[in-house]
């Protein structure tokens, strides 16, 4: 991609924030201690809080929705320095910018994992993310039975199948298609197939159905201001969280414990958006750099062409598609998919020549070591990482090998972030089918 992009994106990418919950008192204490108290150590970081409850997050809010983010965080950065309060969902937040903040983040003992409000209230209570030291690994043990290395390449042919059928079924016959909505779809459905093996006969396609729209409204709800009124986006997500979960509960042949459950809820959310995005956006980026996209197309016809018709892509076919990663790892360090890392300080933590007191909450904002972070770092590195690269592969071998598309006359590319990005239309690309395409 080019040069001036990524010196851009270079300058305007913060590398991380921090937000967290403190009592008044405890904040009264904390400001004014020194002053006859017990002796300060560090300072709190520079800033301020804003108004009353609500802080700074509608000025955050409306800059996600208008793209102008990362402008709204460098203006903080350079009015008060890498490290700097604010208030954030009604939390004390400590904002942190940089690669050494990026560090921090992902190996402070001092700092646990936080959710947004909905899904520590209702989403999900028991999940990964709420557990630390010993319990997080065991949890996480269990989640790499279906995540490693070894159960990826046996995934490879499953979401090759569901690739092509969803092609096949939502593509094939249409002049015009919106690109997220239907990533979103092939990423759910590629998520119940390999990871739930829900088939796709009649009584499956009802049950993936169902999951799918309560899922769609769930995610909406997870980062809404949390105003538990009718018809407020916070409580629909709410009660698709409730219905979600007796599906989930059914998918799982009964009651499972409730943290079983949690957790499937939490790895469907965690699985799907984020890799529908990736592969969205990398389409929007190629189609705004032709070299880039000439390339991908390339490296992938040759891979087709290598192959027997219909035969599906295996584990070699993927490690032979340097290229079209790279350009994926550019889209992501363009567009992260997850625009800020949080964490709560569970003790008070220096950082920066500030105190950050326990409570407090730390986001992180990806980009240099520990710059480019899109899938985190340190113990809770992503574990869909691998799975997440063979489904983008497998998804854009066979979009460029199939169709020829190009971004549609009425559709600017623009996106806004809710927080994770989400293209205008939905990215409206017209399509044409190859019809020599090897399939
Ligand atoms: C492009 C796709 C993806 C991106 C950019 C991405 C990014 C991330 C990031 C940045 C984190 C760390 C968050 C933090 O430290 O607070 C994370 C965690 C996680 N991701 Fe992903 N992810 C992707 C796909 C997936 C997929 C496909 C799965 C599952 C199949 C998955 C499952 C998880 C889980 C379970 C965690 C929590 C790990 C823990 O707390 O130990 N992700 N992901």
């Amino acid at each position: 991609m080019d040069a001036d992009s990524r010196t851009t994106m270079m300058a305007t990418a913060p590398a991380i924030v921090a937000a967290l919950v403190l009592s008044l008192p405890v904040l009264y204490r904390l400001l004014f201690a020194g002053a006859g108290g017990k002796p300060t150590r560090k300072p709190l970081p520079p800033g301020s809080f804003g108004l009353p409850v609500v802080g700074q997050t509608l000025g955050l809010l409306r800059a996600l929705r208008a793209d102008t983010a990362e402008e709204w965080l460098r203006r903080r950065a350079a009015a008060h320095g890498p490290v700097s309060r604010l208030s954030l969902f009604r939390r004390p937040t400590a904002f942190l910018v940089g690669p050494s903040a990026n560090r921090f983040l992902f190996s402070s003992p001092a700092l646990t994992t936080m959710n947004s409000e909905a899904f520590g209230r209702k989403v999900s209570r028991r999940t990964l993310r709420d557990v630390a030291g010993d319990e997080h690994a065991r949890v996480r043990a269990m989640m790499m039975r279906f995540l490693k290395l070894d159960a990826v390449k046996r995934h490879v042919a499953g979401m090759d199948a569901e690739v092509r059928r969803h092609l096949d079924t939502h593509w094939r016959g249409r002049a015009t298609v919106a690109v997220m909505p239907s990533m979103k779809s092939l990423t759910f459905d590629v998520m119940c197939a390999v990871l739930f093996r829900l088939g796709t006969d009649a009584t499956a396609a009802a049950v993936r159905q169902e999951l799918s729209t309560e899922f769609q409204q769930l995610a909406r709800g997870i980062w809404a201001v949390p105003v538990n009124l009718p018809f407020s986006t916070f409580s629909r997500c709410l009660a698709a969280s409730r219905r979600g979960r007796r599906a989930v509960a059914g998918l799982a042949g009964g009651l499972p414990d409730e943290e079983i459950t949690d957790n499937i809820i939490f790895l469907m959310i965690a699985a799907h958006d984020t890799t529908a995005a990736l592969i969205t956006f990398l389409l929007r980026q190629l189609d705004a750099n032709k070299d880039a996209y000439a390339k991908v197309l390339q490296e992938q016809v040759e891979i087709a062409r290598s192959k027997a018709p219909g035969e599906a892509l295996t584990w070699d076919d993927l490690s032979r598609m340097r290229y079209t990663w790279a350009a994926a790892m550019e889209t992501l360090r363009l567009i992260p998919t997850s625009f800020s890392i949080l964490r709560k300080a569970v003790d008070d933590v220096e950082h920066g020549g500030y105190l950050i007191p326990k409570g407090w909450n730390d986001t992180a904002a990806a980009i240099p070591p520990f710059s480019f972070v899109p899938f985190g770092g340190g113990a809770r590195v992503c574990p869909g990482n691998e799975f997440a690269r063979v489904e983008t592969l497998v998804a854009v071998h066979h979009i460029v090998t199939r169709f020829r598309w190009r971004l549609a006359a009425s559709c600017d590319g623009s996106f806004s972030r809710y927080p994770m990005p989400y293209p205008s239309q939905g990215l409206l690309i017209d399509i044409e089918p190859i019809d020599d395409a090897n399939h």
